[in-house]
């Protein structure tokens, strides 16, 4: 049967990436996307303003929803100082298992642990499957009508705290309106807009970082 596009991306990194090479890793995968099939990872601008957050915060608990082909997740990853607990979720198994592979030839997989499912299911467990008390760094990017109702669900569980920064991909395209109006209107949150562009397109989007005041 056809191939999915996840599936010829992990074979372009492993075609065209060097294992253990996370750098190598990233750009094979931003060139296929520019050069054979566009895909909604973060991408290389977008990736930039992610990588910057992610150095600024230096966080020692990480969570990302929407693994999908671990592109971020090698992004983040690559970033860490050792002995942070980063937790990536994918609802979608085929993208999980795709996933798995890109972050392994990364060699990042120690660093990573990926749980499949869907954030409403699995937020309200955080705290007791993996002992983690509250993020430092949230990076969202899966469905884009579950942004709110999910910031919601982390004030709900106190999972976070003073300092906490959500970064949010794709508030503009495809958008997330009513995650936008809430954290730039809760005095609980100081957020800021980083205008960028969809990943390997010249349409406008960007990130919206909210840091949570307590
Ligand atoms: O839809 C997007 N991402 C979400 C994919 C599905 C996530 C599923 N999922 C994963 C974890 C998880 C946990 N709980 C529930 C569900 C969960 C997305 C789309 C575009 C895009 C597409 C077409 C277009 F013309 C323009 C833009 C660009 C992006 O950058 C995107 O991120
Ligand atoms: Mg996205």
């Amino acid at each position: 049967t056809r191939s999915t596009r996840p599936q010829r991306m992990l074979k372009a990194v492993q075609k065209n990436a060097i294992r253990g090479n996370p750098e190598s890793v990233i750009s094979a995968i931003d060139y296929f996307c520019k050069h054979s099939e566009w895909a909604m990872n973060v991408g290389d601008e977008k990736g930039c303003i992610l990588d910057s957050v992610v150095t600024e915060v230096d966080p020692s608990t990480v969570l990302e929803l929407g693994t999908y082909c671990g592109y971020s997740t090698v992004r983040i990853a690559r970033l860490l100082s050792p002995g942070t607990k980063f937790i990536t979720v994918e609802f979608n198994p085929a993208s999980a298992e795709v996933a798995r592979k890109i972050i392994a030839y990364a060699g990042l997989q120690d660093k990573v642990t990926l749980v499949e499912g869907a954030s409403g299911d699995l937020i309200p467990q955080i705290k007791k499957l993996y002992g983690i008390t509250t993020f430092d760094f949230i990076f969202l990017d899966h469905w884009k009508d579950r942004y709110l109702p999910d910031i919601k669900l982390f004030e709900e569980y106190g999972l976070l705290g003073k300092g906490s920064v959500l970064l949010a991909d794709n508030v503009i395209c495809p958008g997330t309106p009513e995650y936008l109006e809430y954290v730039r209107n809760s005095p609980r949150y100081e957020s800021r807009y980083y205008p960028s562009h969809l990943e390997y397109t010249k349409v406008e989007d960007g990130l919206e970082k909210s840091l949570f005041l307590g």
